[in-house]
This record gives C-alpha cells, sequence and structure tokens, in this order.
C-alpha cells in the first residue's frame, strides 16, 4: 500500500506518517525542504519520542520523499497511491494543488482506481478546500471522473507536536495525546482504512470542537502569554491570570458547542480540563511564536476566535474572554512572523477599526466590534 504526504514537519513525520507507516503503508513524504527530503530517502526512517516521562520512542520506517519541485515524480507517486495526506498549513493548499490534480489527470489516464485525499490542516472544511484548488487544475472531462473516483473527506486532526529542538532533523518529540476523525460519508465503501483514525459519519461536531476547544484555548495561551513576554506555553500556563483568560474563553466557546451540537456539559467541562493539561505537559517545549503564527489566518472569519465568538454573540452568550483574546492577537508583533508584521502595518496605517474589520470582517456597527477595540485599548495600556 503507497501514500504520498505533502509536509514532511512536524505533524507529518510525528503524527500522519506515523500512523501511515503503523498502518503498512510506504509513506512518500513531499517537501520543499531540500535537507529533510535528502535525510529522508538516505536513511529510510526516522525516530519518534514521545513527550512522557519514559520518554517512549518509536522507529517509524518504510518512508522515502520527494522534492515537491519535482512535479513530474510527484504526479507519478500519486498516480500510483492509494491515499494523499498533507499538513502542509491550510495556507499552502493552493501551491500543492497544480501537483495533485497532474497526478489525478495521469492515474485516471491509466486506469479507474480511486483515490482517497485528505488534508489534515486546522481549518473547517480543508479537504474541501483543497478539492477545489485542485479541481480549479482539471479539464471538464477528468473533473467529471474525478468526483466519482476521487474522494475528499475532511478531517479533524489534533496532537501537540512543537518545533523541535533535535540536532537530528528527523527527529520529532509529540505529545502522547493524539485524535485523527475523518469524514466517512465522504468516502466510498472500500475506502483504504488507516489504524488509530476514527471514522464519523458527521465531522462538524468533532472539527468545531476541536478548533474552538484546543486551539481557541492554545492561541489565547500564546497571545496572553506573548503579551506578558513569556516565551514557551508551559511558561504562561503557570501564570493564574492567563489560566483564567483561556478558561474564560473556553466557557464561551463551550457554551455555543454545546448549544450548538447538544454536547453533554459535564464531559465538556472534563473535555476543557484535559486540554488545559495538556498544554501544561512539562516534558514539552512550545513556544508562544509558534502557536500564535499566522495570527491573520487566526483573526479570520471561519477560525478559532471570530466564528465562535460571532456564534455565540447570535444565541446571546456575551464573550469578554474571547473579545480579550482578539485583542490580545491584535497586539501579537513578533516581527519573525511575516503576518504579524503586516497586521501590525496595517494598524499603524489604518487604525484599529478598519484594520478589525479588515482580518475579522466583524463591522463597525455590530457591538462586537466595540467590545474588541475597549478590550485593545485597555490591554494596549497594561502592555
Ligand atoms: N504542530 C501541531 O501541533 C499541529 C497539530 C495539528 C494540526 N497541525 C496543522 O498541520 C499543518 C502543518 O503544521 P506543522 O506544525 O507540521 O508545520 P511545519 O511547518 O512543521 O510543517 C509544514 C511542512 O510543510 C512543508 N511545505 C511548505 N510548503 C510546501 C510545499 N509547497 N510543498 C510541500 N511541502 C511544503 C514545510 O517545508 C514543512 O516541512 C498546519 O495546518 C497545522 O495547523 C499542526
Ligand atoms: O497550527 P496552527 O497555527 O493552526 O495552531 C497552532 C497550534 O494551536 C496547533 O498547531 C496545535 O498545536 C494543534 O492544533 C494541536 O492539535
Amino acid at each position: 500500500m503507497k501514500a504520498v504526504h505533502f509536509g514532511a514537519g512536524n505533524i507529518g513525520l510525528g503524527f500522519i506518517g506515523l500512523l501511515l507507516s503503523r498502518s503498512g503503508y510506504h509513506v512518500q513524504f513531499v517537501d520543499v525542504d531540500e535537507e529533510r527530503v535528502s535525510l529522508l530517502n538516505s536513511r529510510g526512517q526516522y525516530t519518534v519520542t514521545l513527550a512522557n516521562e519514559q520518554a517512549d520512542a518509536t522507529v517509524v520506517r518504510n518512508v522515502s520523499a520527494i522534492n515537491g519541485k519535482e512535479t513530474d515524480r510527484v504526479a507519478q507517486a500519486i498516480a500510483e497511491a492509494d491515499i494523499v495526506t498533507t499538513a502542509v498549513g491550510v495556507n499552502v493548499l493552493p501551491h500543492i494543488a497544480a501537483s495533485i490534480a497532474k497526478g489525478i489527470e495521469l492515474r485516471l489516464k491509466a486506469a479507474s482506481r480511486p483515490l482517497t485525499v485528505i488534508a489534515c490542516e486546522n481549518a473547517i472544511g480543508g479537504s474541501t478546500q483543497l478539492k477545489q484548488h485542485v479541481y480549479g487544475h482539471l479539464s471538464p472531462e477528468i473533473k467529471e471522473r474525478a468526483a466519482e473516483l476521487v474522494a475528499f473527506p475532511d478531517a479533524a486532526v489534533d496532537r501537540i507536536v512543537p518545533i523541535q529542538q533535535h540536532e537530528d532533523k528527523l527527529h520529532v518529540t509529540v505529545e502522547p495525546f493524539f485524535e485523527w476523525v475523518v469524514d466517512r460519508s465522504a468516502l466510498p465503501q472500500d475506502y483504504p482504512v488507516i489504524e488509530g483514525v476514527h471514522y464519523a459519519d458527521k465531522l462538524g461536531p468533532y472539527i468545531e470542537r476541536k478548533l474552538f476547544t484546543v486551539n481557541t484555548g492554545h492561541c489565547c495561551a500564546a497571545y496572553h502569554g506573548y503579551r506578558k513576554r513569556y516565551s514557551t506555553i508551559q511558561e504562561a500556563m503557570k501564570d493564574e491570570q492567563i489560566v483564567a483568560e483561556i478558561r474564560g474563553a473556553l466557557n464561551e466557546t463551550g457554551a455555543v458547542l454545546v448549544k450548538q451540537y447538544g454536547f453533554d456539559e459535564a464531559e465538556h467541562r472534563k473535555y476543557i480540563d484535559k486540554i488545559m493539561d495538556r498544554f501544561r505537559n512539562p516534558y514539552l517545549t512550545d513556544e508562544v511564536v509558534r502557536v500564535g503564527r499566522s495570527p491573520i489566518r487566526k483573526l479570520s472569519p471561519n477560525d478559532r476566535l471570530v466564528r465562535p465568538a460571532m456564534t455565540a454573540y447570535s444565541y446571546g452568550i456575551d464573550v469578554p474572554h474571547l473579545a480579550n483574546a482578539i485583542a490580545a492577537a491584535l497586539l501579537f508583533d513578533y516581527e519573525g512572523d511575516p503576518e504579524a508584521a503586516q497586521l501590525q502595518l496595517t494598524l499603524k496605517e489604518q487604525g484599529i477599526h478598519k484594520t478589525l474589520f479588515t482580518y475579522t470582517e466583524i463591522p463597525e456597527s455590530h457591538p462586537l466590534h466595540g467590545q474588541i477595540v475597549a478590550a485593545y485599548e485597555s490591554l494596549s495600556h497594561q502592555d
């Protein structure tokens, strides 16, 4: 069995590649990092260590890699694969779509073998977005055949994998917990099974619970942590004011999730507690600038802050902590992050009201807009 996985980064090596290899797939990574590609090919294996007391380690075997620039080789690999997965960042999906389209075209010209393509990104409808990008490169005839033979099930992926500090560029340390949920309703009957994946008939509740709890809480820790000059999430989690902000925000998103999807309130509280413990994992060193990366993406209308805040508003739920987290995101001025630099430039040139509308699409007339601006001004004075 063959898998092609785009992105030999933290989650690609530490989670998706690991599970695919364990399920018996030969994993061919596609990446633009030449050093990593060459190491994967020369060794054919790498090590994943768990962030626990024993530092349990697993060697992932049966792997190789292709440089993403070699589009013909990538297309050939896709033509021969049983499954294609990605973990490159949702903003990179448009850039890999042409190669995937080329592979699908090659495959469908040769035979009528079905294919499953799963985007494992932190986004609602990641695979659906990828499908749209891929279809933009296909002829009407191939599109028609792809509609029957190529499935793009959406997915939710959860495992904290920080930026690595090992000298060995292929060695990754990951938290013990993982959850990978795939939308079964978008799959054909005989889909290639990956051990450890949960196939759900409805993905909506899973992806929203994950994104609006793990990722909302995580970015609260990152943006408030950055403001208070902590360098890691683990340090920020020792600050009681930050913990209170995270818990407040997760109570707000929790109220939305319980109302929208009927989750049991007590179970959801336990889910929140478990996640906050994961953030505290003393065997991980996760930098606030990684978790806060790409603030423009994180402030976008369908992402982890604005979407639950707007839904909460429509339900009559007050969101002071989410407003504070959005304000803290606007204050994220880390120079090493291109989106943070662009955000700060927009703030300087256009002021808070226009900037807030540009990135969140919350109009000035909306009560949340004023609440966020007030929080932004209050936090700016504290910093
Ligand atoms: N790290 C986590 O804790 C975590 C957990 C769940 C989901 N995710 C999601 O997984 C995705 C990847 O995150 P990550 O933390 O692994 O990032 P990362 O930066 O470690 O890995 C991304 C990889 O993609 C590669 N890449 C970039 N452009 C490419 C291209 N055009 N073609 C092929 N490869 C390309 C990079 O070289 C890099 O190796 C993101 O969507 C993220 O939100 C991350
Ligand atoms: O990957 P991002 O930038 O969407 O979010 C940063 C972190 O919150 C994220 O990578 C988490 O570690 C991960 O989503 C845990 O499952």
